[in-house]
């Protein structure tokens, strides 16, 4: 029997629609594998949830716990001045902010209104030696191991009561510190994984085949690594990238700088030459940027709603830094976003880019992708042009697409499916 899915698809388990709140211990969610930008149609859309974790990372007493219970508002994390106030990881999910959600709830006149989400992990700081067990050592590097993406939060504000580890504010050497870090680790896992590869012999012809684009793919980013740039900078072949994706290296993972600056430079951070240095050093290590004031966020969430707009204004800007710093999180792990939308429910989907109408239907449940038959989609542009799915229709503004559409930014989608 032909059904349609779309608007009906909150009768299914939705896999993102977990609850916005933090909980104290890593949710067990199937995490998604690799971070291609680009979603190769090879890989099995199985691997893939929708839950992502970004790791905040840094210097101890920086800023990370003040800015995760900002992010996952009543966080719970304790934030203190003194180094090392956090040791196990706090965990909080987080909805990302999108306004183009809101309008296709108020046009279908939805009852519920699912946005998508990221998983947020404040995690213990970290020091010179930690490759080597000093600090807390390799038990923080694990967590930064299970993480998708790494916001690296770096102390651009003065304050002479707050203690800097290495007793003075200097981003530069603070991004050093926490690379090299990173690097030695990784060095040390791909010496381990070259030393089992040599003594391993593989018995097909396809093993012989992965384990040479596995060694292939070491020897390359062993390389980069000794000259100081992290794994992501290394260019692989599609073989490559998966013969090493389980080594889940540090240095491969999508780096966003979250320069932390005192409330009195929000208004023109760029004037502030800690965050003048953060920028030049992010374009040069391929990363992102966002600048932000941890305390302010975490101010702000105390405060009533009307309340805080006036705080805002009074620091000399119009709005949080939280929505951009989550928004440019989820760019950064390359995620797209489309639409169900209908009376029940409207909600966003996380897929990768490049992934087809079925395997996008196969983030809602598997049962989409295997008894797929066509997607309804109309861009979201011509959603609100029309009003409803039914005057999209009418227009012509509904495409019936079929096996090997790609979904695109922003699609309303309903799917025809067999059971
Ligand atoms: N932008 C800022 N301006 C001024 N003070 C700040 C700012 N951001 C954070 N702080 C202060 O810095 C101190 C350390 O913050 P926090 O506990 O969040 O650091 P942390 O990086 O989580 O430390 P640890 O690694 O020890 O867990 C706190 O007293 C906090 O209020
Ligand atoms: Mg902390």
């Amino acid at each position: 029997m032909a059904r349609i899915a779309g608007a009906y698809a909150y009768l299914l388990p939705a896999l993102n629609s977990l609850p916005v709140k933090s909980t104290p211990t890593t949710l067990s969610l199937p995490r998604l594998m690799g971070l291609d930008r680009n979603y190769s149609s090879s890989s099995s859309s199985s691997k893939i949830s929708m839950s992502l974790k970004a790791g905040i990372v840094g210097l101890p007493n920086v800023g990370k716990s003040t800015l995760f219970n900002a992010v996952v508002e009543n966080g719970k994390a304790q934030a203190a001045n003194f180094p090392f106030c956090t040791i196990e990881p706090n965990v909080g999910i987080v909805p990302v902010p999108d306004n183009r959600l809101q309008v296709l709830s108020h046009l279908s006149k939805s009852l519920k209104t699912v946005p998508a989400s990221i998983e947020f992990v404040d995690i213990a700081g970290l020091v010179k030696g930690a490759s080597q067990g000093e600090g807390l050592g390799n038990k923080f590097l694990s967590h930064i191991r299970e993480v998708d993406s790494i916001l690296q939060v770096v102390r651009c504000f003065e304050d002479n009561d707050i203690v800097h580890v290495n007793g003075k504010v200097d981003p530069k050497s603070d991004i050093d510190v926490i690379n090299l870090e990173l690097i030695f680790s990784d060095l040390d896992q791909i010496q381990k994984r070259m030393e089992k590869l040599k003594k391993g012999k593989a018995k097909d012809s396809q093993s012989k085949l992965k384990e040479e684009s596995e060694r292939s793919a070491l020897e390359k980013i062993e390389q980069a690594l000794m000259d100081g740039k992290p794994a992501r900078s290394v260019r692989l072949t599609d073989f490559e990238k998966e013969a090493i994706r389980q080594l889940c290296l540090l240095t491969m993972k999508p780096v966003i700088y979250v320069a932390n600056v005192a409330e009195t430079d929000l208004a023109e951070p760029e004037n502030n030459p800690h965050v003048k240095e953060v920028m030049g050093l992010a374009s040069e290590l391929e990363s992102g940027l966002v600048t932000i004031s941890a305390q302010v966020e975490a101010e702000l969430t105390e405060l009533p709603p009307d309340e805080r707009t006036e705080y805002l204004k009074s620091l000399g800007v119009n709005y949080s830094g939280l929505g951009n710093l989550i928004r440019a999180t989820y760019d950064l792990l390359g995620l797209r976003t489309y639409f169900t939308s209908g009376e029940k429910e409207s909600k966003a989907w996380t897929i990768l880019a490049g992934m087809t109408a079925p395997q996008a239907a196969g983030v809602i449940h598997s049962d989409f992708e295997k008894g797929f038959i066509r997607a309804e989609t109309v861009a979201y542009d011509d959603f609100v042009t029309a009003g409803s799915f039914a005057a999209a229709r009418e227009k012509g503004l509904l495409r019936s697409e079929g096996k090997e559409y790609v979904v695109q930014e922003g699609d309303v989608m309903l799917f025809r499916f067999n059971v």
